[in-house]
């Protein structure tokens, strides 16, 4: 086939499978999905020229960012071995996270689950609650701190067993790990002193015509190693913490990846980058809002999500509020969506610009980003977790979790936090504050510490109640 007729051939396949979700299924029913043909082609050609796929997804609601349709595309049609990577997993319990990942072996018996997370914290030290208000910053050699690459070493070793050398691969984590232990902090120089680490090929329109899935596999000797998954799970995070330093982009504003690219991690390891793409699925509103799938700035409605959010966690008692009917804060009021909202908005001051009134739309905007980004965490449980939490918090790899992040963290010189001015506008995620919104390194802000700390020393994970799943 050319490349014309295979394009055009993709263009109507394209429409029909747009003709059919839409024809099955009611719009309200329907979470926010991919519509753009180019970034299912991005798709389409990462995994047409990867090795391996590493599926990336976040810890938080993993389920959601694992379509079943990729699942057996890439183990059946494709005939490749497909590593499913727990990301961000600073951000739920160990326990949790262990429990998940026996999920996925159980249900997904061909998947090889690694865990990861771009921003280890020791589960052991009590998170400051204050943490909400703070946005961590990560500088110089902070992302060699990443926890996870030598585990998702060992799976790529497992899978490529005699067919590539991956020596410098380990080489390379073994120098990382040294520089992370003895480094001084002095990052950024140290960095300039060590030069380009990786050779970043940006891709043509060339890269963009099909290779087909008959592709020779690991030409040249080299693996190539795709990273595909939903916006915002934490991509380029996951690439940046494998090379060591920053190469990739990263933002809290989902879609922020554009076009894919490749990086040389070693001479003989290639990662490829994949712009986020949403799967189609029939995901309730509310927990598309929550898991980052549908943009913020479109929502008219906010306060069911926000009411979603906190009849799950207790986001007045983690934020400090008070309600706006209390004359009496110690005595005990029902709160409602817009109660706290509201509270929200007197604490952060956001007024009406016409009356000067609480801006409770405002408010609402900035409590589900601060939901989406991890700072007030909800995290979904795999079912029958509540009935056996105890087994999975006594579970020899749940110890091994918390020992191995305790080992990275706590963050020293390289990751800094600062508090940030909560943004929460429609505007703000507009194209032009796209580039705006990319998340900063080198930052050197004195950390500032949030007021009010009567929570500290209380865990916020140990809050979240039995039902979330
Ligand atoms: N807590 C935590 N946050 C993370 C981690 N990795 C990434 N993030 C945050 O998640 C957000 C998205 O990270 P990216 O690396 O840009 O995600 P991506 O998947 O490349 O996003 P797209 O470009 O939209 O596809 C950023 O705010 C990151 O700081 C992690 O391991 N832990």
């Amino acid at each position: 086939m050319s490349k014309e007729q295979l394009m055009s051939q993709e263009e109507r396949s394209f429409q029909d499978y747009l003709g059919k979700i839409h024809g099955a299924y009611s719009s309200e029913k329907l979470s926010y999905f991919e519509h753009n043909l180019e970034t299912w082609r991005q798709l389409w050609r990462v995994l047409e020229m990867s090795d391996i796929v590493l599926l990336i997804t976040d810890i938080r609601h993993p389920v959601v960012n694992f379509p079943p349709a990729l699942y057996e595309y890439v183990t059946g049609e494709l005939g490749l071995a497909l590593v499913l990577v727990l990301n961000k997993v600073d951000l739920a319990p160990p326990a949790l996270v262990v429990a998940w990942k026996h999920y996925f072996h159980q249900h997904y018996p061909q998947l090889h689950v690694v865990l990861f997370t771009s921003f280890p914290r020791d589960p052991r030290t009590p998170q400051d609650p204050s943490s909400v208000l703070k946005k961590s910053r990560r500088r110089g050699r902070g992302w060699t701190r990443a926890l996870g690459p030598e585990q998702l070493l060992r799976a790529c070793e497992a899978i490529t067993v005699g067919k590539v050398d991956l020596s410098s691969w380990r080489e390379k984590i073994a120098r990382d790990v040294a520089g992370a232990t003895w480094g001084n902090g002095s990052g950024e120089e140290e960095e300039e002193e060590d030069g380009p680490a990786v050779l970043v090929e940006q891709q043509t329109d060339s890269a963009m015509e099909p290779t087909g899935p008959t592709q020779e596999r690991y030409k040249d000797g080299v693996v190539t190693i795709g990273c595909v998954g939903f916006p915002n799970v934490g991509k380029s995070s996951l690439i940046n913490g494998l090379v060591g330093r920053k190469v990739v982009s990263v933002s809290r504003t989902p879609g922020h990846t554009r076009y894919f690219q490749t990086y040389f991690l070693t001479p003989s390891v290639k990662l490829c980058d994949c712009p986020g793409l949403i799967f189609p699925s029939l995901l309730p509103r509310q927990l598309q809002v929550l898991a980052g799938i549908y943009p913020i700035a479109q929502i008219q409605e906010p306060y069911t999500a926000v009411g979603y959010l906190a009849s799950r966690i207790p986001v007045q008692a983690l934020l400090h509020l008070r309600h706006p009917e209390a004359e009496d804060p110690s005595a005990e009021h029902p709160w409602c969506a817009w109660d706290i909202c509201e509270a929200w908005a007197e604490k952060r001051g956001y007024k009406t610009a016409k009356a000067a009134r609480n801006d409770v739309y405002r408010a609402a905007n900035s409590l589900l980003r601060l939901a989406v980004d991890g700072r007030l965490s909800l995290c979904f449980h795999p079912p029958g977790y509540s009935e056996q939490k105890g087994t999975w918090e006594s579970h020899p790899e749940t110890t091994e979790l918390v020992v191995l992040q305790g080992r990275v963290g706590p963050a020293g010189d390289e990751e800094e936090e600062e508090e940030e001015e909560l943004s929460s506008s429609c505007e703000e995620e507009g194209e032009e504050d796209r580039d705006a919104d990319e998340e900063g390194e080198g930052d050197e802000e004195t950390p500032t510490s949030a007021p009010g700390s009567s929570l500290a020393g209380r865990n916020p994970y140990a809050l979240l109640g039995e039902d979330e799943c």
